[in-house]
């Protein structure tokens, strides 16, 4: 669904930070993404959004090639793609019931018909208690989860998750990895970017991509 083929990726003049990726993200496939800081792993997610362009190389999405894309395309297909971004991105000024119905809004629909399905959502990764507090008021993992959900609630094809786990404790951490495994399990592609090899020892079925060098290794 999702397939890079030698792709590279500079950023001004200098050497590719990433290079020769051929790989794909097959439907209902669960991967982490590995490597050291700095390997190319932010870098990586960010072309899947397209908001990076490869310096070389071909992304398809969804069959569609992504240099071949119009503006209005772009944006139909990131609808298809949910993303948890390290730095969170929630709006400060909306409570997290907000925050988390946002995308449904985005698209036009009316609030009685998504009221419980973002309630359903909060209560899934433990945040109903808090669903009209805003952000500002949370703990970063707090944060993540809201995150998560908003990421969820257009119930997209695929899931991009940027550590996900990075800031919360190792229980909730656990509990965190089950909400993705669960979401795999109903049909979801799930690529989840982590340094964290305890979590990654929990699922260990999943395929591996490890960025080393800009090259990505698979290990299935
Ligand atoms: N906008 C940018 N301009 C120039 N160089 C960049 C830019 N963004 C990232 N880089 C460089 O690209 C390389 C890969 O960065 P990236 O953030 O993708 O790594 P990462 O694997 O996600 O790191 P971490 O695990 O520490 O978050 C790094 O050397 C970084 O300095």
């Amino acid at each position: 669904m999702l397939s890079f083929e030698n792709v590279g990726l500079s950023y001004g003049t200098g050497p590719e930070t990433l290079r020769d990726l051929n790989f794909a993200i097959e439907p209902n496939s669960f991967q982490f993404l590995t490597g050291p800081s700095g390997a190319g792993k932010t870098s990586l997610l960010k072309l899947f959004l397209l908001a990076l362009k490869p310096t070389r190389g071909k992304i398809i999405l969804f069959g569609r090639d992504s240099a071949t894309l119009s503006k209005d395309e772009i944006t139909q297909i990131r609808r298809r793609i949910g993303v948890v971004f390290q730095d969170f991105r929630l709006l400060d000024h909306l409570t997290l019931y907000e925050n988390v119905a946002l995308p449904l809004r985005v698209l036009g629909q009316e609030e009685a018909t998504y009221r419980s399905e973002v309630f359903e959502l909060l209560r899934w990764v433990g945040l109903f208690e808090r669903k009209y507090s805003f952000p500002t008021v949370l703990s970063g993992g707090e944060k993540q989860r809201a995150a998560i959900a908003r990421a969820l609630i257009a119930r997209p094809e695929v899931l991009l998750a940027d550590e996900p786990t990075g800031n919360v404790d190792p229980t909730l951490a656990r509990r965190l990895l089950r909400l993705f495994v669960e979401l795999h399990k109903s049909g979801t592609s799930v690529v989840i970017a982590t340094h964290d090899l305890n979590l990654m020892d929990q699922f260990d079925s999943a395929r591996r991509f490890v960025l080393a060098d800009g090259r990505l290794h698979v290990f299935e």
